[in-house]
């Protein structure tokens, strides 16, 4: 099976084109491919499908083989893969997911994909819909306890679920201790993407990511979606957001008119490669 590994931001994933390759068990293929030891090393799989709906599918898992309905780095490499490997020669372009169909802006360079504007849609605060357990029309700077201690959250789902939590210096912060506690809380049924934001100016925010089904990585697109929303919701910033992540910086946007949260961040080719099981 042939696949390319990709990464925006250092969030890195393997992509396998379906329109040539099939993939049987998508879940345990994520499992063995992410194996940074045994397998490629990634933080989840990413397959590139036909749609009915749109012009391509994205379907995305995580290292731990759990399926997840958005990724915002991993969007922005889909559509570098198509224009770059020559299934389209489109630069806007449309993308079924199972958190709805997403449309993107290509910049292109040198025939090459150089950066990526998504519109990723609407946040959404509904507590049940994003699934939170929670009284209330929205979870915005509400406590929550965890191992014994309390802590302030905003929840919002950018397809998937986020719970955004003020940390000043989140530099030191011991992430693998705190963020597992948070993604199997038992206040999100489907457990929950924990972001850890340090608020440097009211433009600029840096943030730390505890990802479902992946741990922490260098990156998370619709963490750093759902890091401007909850800084804009709590008064910390400006609509216009540089969230700086371990990996690098995503420039987001809450247009509040057209409550639409744009995305725009770079995508990059690793390496192609042919795995043999
Ligand atoms: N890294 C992604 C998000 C991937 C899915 C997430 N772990 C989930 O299960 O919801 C991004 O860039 O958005």
């Amino acid at each position: 099976m042939k696949f390319t590994k990709m990464q925006g931001l250092g969030n890195d994933y393997v992509y396998v084109n379906c329109f040539s390759e099939e993939v049987k068990d998508p879940s345990g293929l994520a499992k063995k491919i992410s194996d940074r030891h045994f397998g490629v090393g990634a933080d989840g799989l990413i397959l590139i499908c036909p749609s009915k709906k749109a012009d391509f599918e994205m379907k995305m898992y995580n290292a731990d083989g759990s399926r997840g309905e958005m990724c915002g780095n991993g969007i922005r490499c889909v559509a570098k893969y198509v224009y770059d490997y020559g299934l389209t020669d489109k630069t806007h372009i449309s993308i079924e997911t199972l958190a709805g169909i997403k449309y993107l802006d290509l910049t292109v360079e040198e025939k090459k994909v150089v950066l990526v504007k998504v519109d990723m849609g609407n946040p959404i605060l509904e507590p049940a819909k994003i699934p939170v357990k929670a009284e209330g029309e929205s979870v915005i700077d509400a406590p929550i306890i965890v191992n014994g201690a309390e802590y302030k959250m905003t929840c919002i789902s950018m397809g998937n679920p986020h719970a955004v939590v003020f940390w000043d210096g989140v530099d030191d912060m011991e992430i693998e201790k705190i963020g597992p506690s948070f993604e199997t809380h038992e206040r999100f049924p489907n457990r929950v993407n924990t972001e850890f934001v340090e608020v440097l100016d009211r433009k600029t925010v840096k943030m730390r990511v505890w990802e479902r089904g992946s741990g922490e990585t260098l990156a998370c697109g619709t963490g750093a979606c759902a890091v401007a929303v909850a800084c804009i919701l709590n008064g910390r910033t400006e609509d216009m957001v540089c969230v700086k992540l371990l990996g690098g910086d995503l420039l987001i946007r809450w247009d509040r008119e057209k409550n639409i949260v744009y995305m725009t961040g770079p995508a990059e080719v690793v390496f192609d490669g042919e795995w043999n099981e």
